[in-house]
């Protein structure tokens, strides 16, 4: 039976709904290198303000407002020195009439208002600086003009107050959300477990160490894998058995492992197809979409997983992937979908008219130079930057038309 992309993209959604929305939570430290690109499951609220406390956007002095009302360019003021306040400091206190140098990002002094940057000092420079533990300034610091309450004072809280909502459930930890969270007193957050996913391959011509005659590297198995780990996935691998008896036992096994089970291979109209032989009597459908590459698909609903069937040839298993699961891990991981561009094509091309082609092609000089479509091809595969689609009914594009292209192997 052929159905169409719209169709079997669908049933996978639905396959799969189930099994994200019963993704329990997690608790991890937005400090482990494992928390980026995780999802909060919960709403995440600030333990403290953003800033955490008011603080100088200057290196400068720290004054009253009050005491430089009357400082013009003819008339300086001059004001006692007072301690320094350096950023990490506790607050000081400062006295009535004085100037306290302080430093960017160090606490604004008990009863200081405003900040005056150091090179609109009369000095241009600081004095010698006395610390809080220091002992008693000497000296005093001129100003030629007033400078207005609030200038250069960070506002405690003005970015996010304490007990504001920092993030909701559903947002993705990128490395400034991170940044927020742990500027907001949040350490230890909720997140989506990460889903498990088992790639399993089958097929005797796949080599397990050494090739002998008639046999293959296993490269579906590392390629999907470092695709899915893309995704926040955890990913485990297996080569099982070409018998379909103990192929559904190793299944069986299986689905109380992981929450998804990937197979590669095995579905299509050969004698030896053990996905197809296991699973069709177990509720597997297993249908061609009209789509090339990638005809060959397949899906199972188990007890305990959901299983999706892509087709062997590299090409069609990472097409399968990009076509089918990318939209719904994206959407699991709120991750923003890609954007298209459109370039003109180099050179005329042929579709199958009742197919929905997807063409890989690299973009040069401006133009998109479509590659060669076979299924087989790993390394053009790998040297592709950008995927064609050519939709059910168009079967001829002539050179130059306007076409839209999706970037890969970014
Ligand atoms: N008579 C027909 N034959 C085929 C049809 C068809 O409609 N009628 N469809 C073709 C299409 S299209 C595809 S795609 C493949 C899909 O076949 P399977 O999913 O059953 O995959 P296999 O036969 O097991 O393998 C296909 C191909 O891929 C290589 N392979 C498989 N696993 C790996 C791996 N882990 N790493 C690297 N390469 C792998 C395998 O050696 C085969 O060359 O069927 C067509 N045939
Ligand atoms: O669908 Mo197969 O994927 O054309 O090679």
């Amino acid at each position: 039976m052929t159905c169409t992309l719209e169709n079997h993209r669908a049933e996978l959604e639905a396959l799969l709904a189930p099994v994200f929305a019963s993704l329990d939570t997690d608790v991890l430290s937005v400090l482990s290198p494992e928390a980026c690109d995780r999802v909060l499951s919960e709403d995440v609220y600030a333990r403290l303000p953003i800033p955490a406390f008011t603080n100088s956007q200057m290196d400068g002095y720290a004054a009253r407002s009050s005491d430089l009302t009357h400082a013009a360019p003819g008339s300086p003021v001059a004001l006692p020195l007072g301690v320094t306040a350096a950023a990490g400091d506790p607050q000081i206190t400062l006295a009535a009439g004085t100037v306290s140098p302080v430093m960017t990002g160090a606490m604004i002094p008990d009863g200081a208002d405003t900040v005056i940057p150091v090179e609109e000092s009369v000095a241009g420079r600081f004095p010698e600086l006395v610390r809080a533990h220091q002992g008693t300034p000497t000296g005093h610091a001129q100003f030629t003009a007033p400078s207005e309450p609030g200038r250069f004072i960070r506002l405690a809280g003005v970015d996010l107050e304490a007990g504001a909502l920092v993030a909701k459930a559903g947002t993705r930890l990128t490395p400034t959300m991170i940044a927020a969270l742990i500027s907001s007193g949040v350490r230890d957050v909720p997140v989506r477990r990460a889903l498990k996913v088992a790639v399993c391959t089958t097929g005797d011509e796949l080599s397990d160490g050494g090739l002998s005659q008639g046999q293959i590297p296993d490269s579906n198995s590392p390629m999907l894998s470092a695709w899915l780990r893309r995704y926040q996935v955890q990913v485990r691998t297996l080569q099982l058995p070409d018998d379909p008896q103990r192929f559904a036992l190793a299944i069986d096994a299986l689905q109380e492992q992981v929450d998804l089970i990937l197979t590669v291979g095995g579905i299509s109209a050969g004698a030896y197809e053990v996905v197809r032989q296991a699973l069709a009597p177990v509720g597997g459908s297993f249908h061609h979409v009209a789509l090339q590459p990638g005809g060959p698909q397949g899906f199972a609903k188990l007890p305990h997983a959901a299983v999706l069937c892509f087709p062997g040839n590299p090409v069609s298993a990472l097409l399968s992937a990009e076509l089918f699961l990318a939209p719904l891990l994206r959407k699991l991981n709120a991750l923003p979908e890609p954007v298209a561009q459109h370039y003109p094509l180099a050179a005329d091309i042929t579709s199958p008219k009742h197919k929905h082609q997807v063409r890989r092609a690299v973009i040069r000089e401006g133009q998109v130079e479509i590659l060669d479509p076979g299924s087989h091809l790993v390394h053009d595969l790998a040297c592709a930057d950008a995927l064609v689609h050519i939709p059910v009914g168009l079967s001829e594009l002539s050179a130059g038309t306007q076409i839209e292209t999706w970037s890969m192997n970014v």
